[in-house]
């Protein structure tokens, strides 16, 4: 007999989880295996929003940012009373293994439930922070990184024009990936991260030298997991280094828009591996990507470490103002 499997996506949604539907639903009738989704993540896992589904259900969305499926963050799930729920709903449709695109709280989440209850799954790193342990990439980051290059770039056009300092704000909660890439890649002036302290005063004799020297603007580039408020940044800029500033906060624009071909292929990938794996005695793992190859990781190796910027990135980020 086929066996049931179900793709569910939890936590922030990212571009690239639909090219992730896709496949599974087309990796998985390839295995003779039943294709099912569960709609909005945990929620719909205690709700019962469980359905088949079919090649037609995944027509025309490999170009489309969000999930077609939906997610969610999931208080209830968070109950043991539930959990009990959500694996009653799993046994009615006799579903067995579960892929899951999300963060290391949804994988977290996903072994408790597994230690309960025993439902296999297998997790694919999820989240535009790329702040994941365990692995160098998850799903989604790169069209982030691409979407924020747009935006900073539009802005650069403004702030040259008008001789003004800008100050961006990325997101990434506590990690300061999405900003450092976006500072190196877009030529900015000032990176301010979590995982690095700065003291502003450092800067400002540089920063004033360089307006002497000819400077018109600024672009400082400034994760949201900083103390600071970025409009004390700003006001830093007008007050001590003597240039009008203003703020743009990127805000959840960073995690929509036309998954990059990157994000499609690793997509593509992440999903092969993942079933794979689950149909080869991988039962509580998350699949992994370093080094050009994949690896399945224990949850305790990804959901319970403190994600480490790359090395290489800090020192990159050392370079921005030795020049
Ligand atoms: N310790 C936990 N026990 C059960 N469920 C959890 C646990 N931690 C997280 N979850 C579930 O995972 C969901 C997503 O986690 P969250 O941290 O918001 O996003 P992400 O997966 O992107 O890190 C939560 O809303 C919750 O339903
Ligand atoms: O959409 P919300 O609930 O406001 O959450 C915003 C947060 O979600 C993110 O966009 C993505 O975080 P996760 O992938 O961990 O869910 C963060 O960068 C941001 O801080």
């Amino acid at each position: 007999m086929r066996k049931n499997i179900a793709i569910l996506c939890s936590g922030g949604d990212v571009s690239g989880m639909n090219p992730a539907l896709k496949h599974f639903v087309e990796y998985a009738l390839k295995n003779s295996l039943n294709p099912f989704f569960v709609y909005d993540g945990y929620e719909g896992l205690i709700d019962d929003k469980i359905d088949k589904a079919s090649y037609c259900d995944v027509a025309g969305i490999i170009n489309k940012g969000g999930t077609k499926i939906g997610s969610s963050r999931s208080r209830r799930f968070m109950q043991k009373k539930y959990r009990a729920i959500a694996k009653q709903n799993l046994d009615h449709h006799n579903i067995e293994m579960l892929v899951v695109l999300g963060g290391d709280g949804s994988f977290r989440g996903m072994d408790i439930f597994y230690k309960e209850h025993g439902v296999k799954f297998c997790g694919i790193p999820s989240t535009i922070d790329n702040d994941i342990a365990g692995t160098s990439y998850c799903l989604g980051v790169d069209t982030s990184l691409n979407i924020i290059r747009t935006a900073i770039d539009a802005i650069r056009d403004t702030a040259s024009s008008f001789g003004r300092a800008f100050v961006i704000e990325t997101m990434g909660r506590e990690c300061g990936y999405l900003a450092l890439v976006s500072a190196l890649t877009s030529g900015a002036e000032l990176c301010l991260i979590p995982e690095v302290p700065y003291n502003l005063e450092q800067y400002e004799e540089s920063f004033k030298n360089q307006i002497a020297a000819g400077r018109k603007y600024f672009l400082a580039i400034v994760s949201e997991g900083i103390k600071e408020d970025v409009r004390e940044i700003a006001q830093w800029f007008e007050e001590k280094v003597g240039i009008e500033a203003r703020v743009t906060i990127l805000g959840h624009m960073q995690r929509g828009g036309n998954p990059t071909v990157y994000d499609r292929l690793m997509a593509y990938k992440f999903v092969s591996h993942a079933i794979d794996g689950l149909l080869n005695e991988q039962h509580d793992s998350v699949i992994c990507y370093n080094d050009g190859g994949f690896t399945h990781k224990s949850i305790q190796d990804v959901a319970f470490q403190k994600y480490q910027l790359d090395s290489e990135l800090l020192c990159h980020l050392q370079d921005l103002y030795n020049v």
